[in-house]
């Protein structure tokens, strides 16, 4: 079995020194290049969070609060980063976060197909967002031996949502994430200032055009009246759940069941006796409220609460040490949102491939290098960083 590592002895002795140039090896490289190749209402969106965005900045500087301890004399010649997530053996740790509108980033325009495409390759799990340029099912096509899963916008609309969890199960998608910290979008000033939000709308919603349910609601065809089928999507977009809601919600599928935007440890609790498979522990990469903790520094609350239940993570992670910390702290599973919108913007498929490969690189060579064979050796490795810390005695 190859280890992720292997990358960079392919880039050093495989002949690959051409390839080096075309694609940035760091998050601070990608950004910048993203930044060129990006027309700049798309970047706006994807680089833009809420207000002055403290708090999306604080998700990646939070990483620093926290530090491995390196472990000698283990010699971890063979590591395996697998996870085993509700049953599914999971090649990796890293997982795509649902990105909405990902399309917009792509040269071409289909970036949910050529997202699938790079995470079938990498064996990575993507979560696919309901906000899709093409449709889940055309999507799913494009699905390799990895499980991905479906991300969910509760509509208002309570048939539509269960039309939308039952065709993502046909489909073949493995588990539901049910988003619950955007039922509205937060003050986002790049957004506001580039007024780009209304074109994008319209550029995502295949899963809703091509939904049964939803056409019954329409008085004309899609095809036929495009504007009015806007403007029911913006009708039945946004369900501000409560808990009266959670049983509802755990009755639309027998599929493992995650709840994402969970911060708070008697949220993770609750949802949990509520049925909730897995917790997300996210803030949305800081897009949707500012002012809040980094969501690294909340996790080890959350993942404490969660007990045996699975706490998937996202939110600030740029690289394979941040991989190592989430896990450390106790993620079952790391996700990434801009850095592989990113990778789709300056290069497709091949683009994402790309930052995905860097990141397992760096993970899998940093558990090498500190003694971690495998993530349950990782688990606990990380402690706060100084000047709070204690180092061990
Ligand atoms: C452009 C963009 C669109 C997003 N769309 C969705 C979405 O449709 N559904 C969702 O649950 N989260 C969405 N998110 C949030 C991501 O799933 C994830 O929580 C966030 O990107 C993680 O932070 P990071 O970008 O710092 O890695 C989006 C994020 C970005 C950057
Ligand atoms: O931008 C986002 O983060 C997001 O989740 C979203 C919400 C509504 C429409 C498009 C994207």
């Amino acid at each position: 079995m190859p280890h992720f590592g292997d990358f960079q002895n392919e880039i050093y002795f495989g002949g690959l020194h051409g390839h080096i140039p075309k694609f940035p090896m760091c998050y601070r490289d990608l950004e910048a290049r993203a930044a060129q190749a990006m027309a700049p209402g798309v970047l706006s969106y994807v680089a833009g969070g809420c207000g002055d965005e403290r708090t999306q900045d604080l998700n990646a500087e939070a990483f620093n609060h926290w530090g491995v301890i390196p472990r000698m004399f283990v010699g971890a010649v063979k590591r395996d980063l697998s996870v085993n997530l509700f049953g599914m053996q999971l090649p990796s740790p890293l997982f795509l976060a649902p990105v909405g509108v990902i399309g917009i980033c792509d040269q071409d325009g289909h970036g949910d197909i050529a997202t699938a495409k790079a995470a079938a390759q990498s064996k990575v799990t993507m979560v696919s967002s309901t906000l899709m340029q093409d449709p889940m099912e055309r999507v799913a096509q494009e699905f390799g031996d990895t499980p991905n899963f479906f991300q969910l916008y509760t509509p208002t609309n309570r048939d539509l949502a269960a039309s939308l969890v039952s065709r993502a199960e046909a489909a073949g998608y493995k588990a539901i994430v049910v988003t619950l910290d955007t039922w509205v979008t937060g003050w986002r000033p790049r957004d506001l200032t580039t007024s780009n939000f209304p074109q994008l709308r319209g550029l995502c919603l295949a899963n809703y055009f091509s939904d049964p349910v939803f056409r019954k609601l329409l008085a004309r065809p899609v095809e036929e009246d495009p504007v009015a089928a806007v403007q029911m999507f913006g009708r039945v977009f946004g369900n501000p759940l409560t808990w009266e809601d959670l049983p509802w919600l755990r009755s639309l599928t027998k599929l493992p069941l995650i709840f994402k935007g969970i911060c708070h440890p008697d949220d993770a609790r609750r949802a949990i006796d509520g049925g909730a498979d897995g917790i997300y522990c996210s803030n949305h990469g800081g897009r949707q409220a500012n002012g809040g903790i980094a969501a690294i520094d909340m996790l080890p609350a959350v993942v404490k609460a969660s007990g045996n239940t699975p706490v998937l993570f996202d939110s600030g992670v740029r690289s394979g040490s941040d991989v190592a910390k989430a896990l450390a702290l106790g993620a079952a599973a790391v996700g990434i949102g801009r850095p592989y919108a990113y990778g789709l913007a300056i290069g497709g498929a091949a683009g994402v491939s790309h930052v995905i490969r860097c990141i397992l690189a760096e993970a899998d060579l940093l558990m090498a290098v500190n003694g971690f064979p495998t993530i349950a050796d990782l688990r606990g490795a990380a402690i706060p960083a100084p000047p709070w810390s204690r180092v061990p005695t």
